[in-house]
């Protein structure tokens, strides 16, 4: 398996974050993660990132530990909360500030992106007079513009229109036939259950339920 997690243990002051969580993805495949507010979602995907101190048990990706505090073993696309951008700066300095981090600016596929989700007009414009969910498209945007394997995405499509969900659902099923892992957490069960090849459902920081679909 591509990601391996394997009966990892938090707690913080005395409430469960994880209770022996196991639980593994293929690479090249989209796969769903959903619960209530507060059972775990985003502290899983903070877990896979190496942002969180486990008590015990172990996370592998691409048969490499994830440590604490260090940077993951492969390049990993993330949408955590809000995606945050210099609001006083163009969207497309934006996106090519974020790349350069890494020296993996490449125009012409952000281009190709901004256009792909109607953006491309508006690529020298100020994020801030963005709307909300232009904003959000960003964020997707940002999140696979290096060709990251690994893309991890928190809520990636909220506030954004019927439209752009059906281009959002056609992206991610391009990057999954380029080969690239995908995980998405999402409160819309019936959206996700159209995309995705599995759905994990986490309930109090502990797997209810994994569904191969
Ligand atoms: N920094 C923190 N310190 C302590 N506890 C935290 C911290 N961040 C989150 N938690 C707790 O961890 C649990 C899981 O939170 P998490 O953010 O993963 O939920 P979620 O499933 O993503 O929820 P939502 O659907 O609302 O986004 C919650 O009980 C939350 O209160």
């Amino acid at each position: 398996m591509y990601i391996e997690i394997n009966n990892i243990n938090k707690k913080i002051k005395d409430k469960n974050i994880f209770q022996d969580v196991s639980l593994s993805f293929e690479k090249g495949s989209i796969n769903g993660v959903i619960g209530s507010n507060g059972s775990g979602k985003t502290m899983l995907f903070r877990a896979l990132c190496g942002f969180i101190k486990l008590d015990s048990g172990k996370i592998q990706i691409d048969s490499k530990p994830v440590k604490f505090g260090e940077r993951p073993p492969v390049p990993i696309g993330l949408i955590l909360e809000t995606p945050g951008f210099i609001l006083n700066d163009t969207a497309l300095n934006n996106l090519k500030y974020l790349a350069e981090i890494n020296n993996s600016y490449d125009e012409s596929y952000v281009l190709w992106l901004l256009d792909f989700f109607s953006l491309a007009e508006y690529k020298d414009k100020k994020v801030k007079s963005f709307s909300l969910g232009m904003k959000q498209k960003l964020g997707i945007i940002q999140a696979v513009m290096e060709h990251q394997e690994l893309i991890i995405l928190d809520e990636p499509t909220n506030g954004i229109d019927k439209k752009s969900i059906l281009k959002f659902n056609e992206l991610m099923n391009q990057l999954k036939v380029e080969g690239k892992t995908i995980i998405i957490a999402s409160h819309n069960d019936y959206e996700i259950k159209e995309l995705c090849d599995t759905i994990t459902e986490i309930e109090n920081g502990a797997i209810n339920e994994t569904k191969r679909l």
